[in-house]
């Protein structure tokens, strides 16, 4: 019978049916972070449970620890060196590897697992967090769950679940010069909105997304949980083979090429079956910024605030949006002051995120009084950027450079930007209050971000290309 590329996977992984309905599923990988993670181990400690396979299971430092330049184990939040401590004791009593604030391969857990080959295609990932969903641009089924689900799976390898239904989301047509996956992933919630993926396994296909590098794809996938899906996932191809080969959790020698064989016959079959079909048109997508509290409420670059009745989400919810954001219908996003830009989180921090950035920012200044700040995704990702000079042309621009984490990207971690602050970000998530108490968020692809501090404005990064 023919299947899709989550059918494949699904049944490799199937134990067995439970008497519930649900799926018993192995699952190969385990992820955590000091945030949730360190809260699953220690309640597992707690019932005297050892972790069933420590070697599939990995720790990392990068929800709540400072990124500022010189950090220690203190952190902005109050409680944050708590966490920080509890999940270095339980990874080591738990025998896992663990990823310290210190250690050359830290990074924030979506972006430093791909890059060490933790993730695999065909494998079975989950971590304590929402934006798992990346991970699946590598042709992985990998998920977010809660942290009761972590003890489970980490005292059993497996997890419960119902099997999910299948969507799948073709994107043809080539995306115009200086539009991005991200500005992608914007367009996708404006068009379907937040609630557009029902709690499906969405396969985005298509010649769009054969298209786009890996780091696009990753960036593509990120969004799936804004979009409420179960998670995301593109079947593996060569691009996916390339990236991954050498990396430091992929396989080596024979186990490589088996590998490599295996990975591309998990595309979905020609003929296999998704409950649900949707097609979009990736010419149509010009760069998208949002200007409510919703990730689906967005326009392009050159829109207009909408009138609430006339954008995404009820027009109570718009109506309370602008006033949150501070915006009136009609307004031009593109003339909107800005105190602040923001160049960071799992969704855009990668090299190719900050190389297109640092093209726009190289020998132009941020517009004066905004406060510019790149978080680079990992330490990986920071040395390589520092070894290319990237750091130099960030810093000449007026923006600080960060050690790498989650930083600002969500205000957890203890620091903020101000209220009524007007930021332009890379992240994935502008809910009320997400950057800091009060702060207006705007989604944007780094490029915007750029473009926008050097503007002192909202502004489209290809006409502050073309000064
Ligand atoms: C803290 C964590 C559980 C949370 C998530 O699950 O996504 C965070 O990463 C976020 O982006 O809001
Ligand atoms: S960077 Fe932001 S969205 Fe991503 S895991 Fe960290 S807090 Fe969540």
């Amino acid at each position: 019978m023919s299947r899709t590329i989550f059918d494949k996977i699904w049944d490799a992984h199937r134990v067995t049916r439970t008497p519930g309905g649900l799926d018993l599923i192995l699952i190969d990988r385990i992820l955590l972070h000091e945030r949730t993670g360190g809260v699953a181990l220690r309640g597992l400690e707690e019932r005297g449970l050892p972790v069933a396979a420590p070697d599939q299971a990995f720790a990392v430092m990068d929800h709540i620890i400072d990124t500022r330049p010189g950090r220690t184990d203190r952190t902005l939040m109050p409680t944050g060196t708590d966490f920080i401590l509890a999940t270095r004791e339980a990874a080591g009593k738990a025998g896992i590897r663990l990823f310290d604030l210190d250690d050359p391969q830290q990074g924030i857990v979506h972006v430093m697992s791909p890059e060490l080959g933790i993730v695999l295609p065909g494998a079975t990932l989950i971590c304590p967090d929402s934006h798992t969903c990346s991970q699946g641009a590598l042709g992985a089924l990998a998920w977010g769950i809660g942290s009761t689900e972590a003890e489970h799976a980490l005292a059993t390898s497996t997890l419960r679940v119902r099997r999910p239904p299948r969507m799948r989301i073709r994107i043809d047509g080539e995306l115009a010069p200086g539009v991005t996956a991200k500005d992608l992933a914007l367009a996708l919630l404006g068009r379907f909105g937040v609630g557009g993926g029902a709690g499906h396994v969405v396969e985005y296909a298509g010649s769009a997304v054969r298209a786009l590098d890996v780091e696009g794809r990753l960036t593509l996938c990120n969004m799936a949980t804004e979009f409420a899906a179960f998670t995301a996932i593109i079947a593996p191809d060569e691009k996916v083979i390339d990236f991954l080969e050498g990396r430091r959790f992929a396989p080596t020698g024979a186990d490589w090429a088996a590998a490599a064989g295996h990975w591309l016959s998990l595309a979905s079959d020609d003929d296999a079956r998704f409950d649900v079909e949707r097609i979009f048109d990736a010419r149509d997508v010009a760069p998208m910024i949002s200007w409510g509290t919703s990730p689906q409420q967005v326009v392009a670059i050159d829109g207009a605030v909408p009138a609430p009745g006339e954008g995404q989400g009820t027009t109570e919810g718009q109506a309370r949006a602008l006033d949150y954001m501070g915006l009136a219908p009609g307004m031009r996003l593109a003339e909107l002051p800005i105190d602040a830009a923001f160049i960071g989180s799992c969704t855009n921090s990668r090299i190719g995120d900050l190389r297109r950035a640092a093209a726009l920012l190289r020998g132009r200044h941020v517009a004066p009084g905004v406060k510019a700040i790149c978080v680079p995704g990992s330490t990986q990702v920071k040395r390589a950027a520092e070894a290319e000079g990237l750091d130099e042309i960030f810093r000449a621009a007026g923006f600080e450079w960060r050690e790498s984490g989650c930083s600002i990207c969500f205000f957890a971690g203890g620091e903020s930007f101000g209220p009524q602050e007007r930021v332009v970000s890379s992240t994935n998530r502008n809910f009320e209050s997400r950057q800091g108490p009060g702060t207006r968020t705007h989604l944007a692809s780094p490029e915007t971000v750029a473009a926008s501090a050097i503007a002192g404005h909202i502004a489209d990064p290809r006409q502050v290309a073309a000064r």
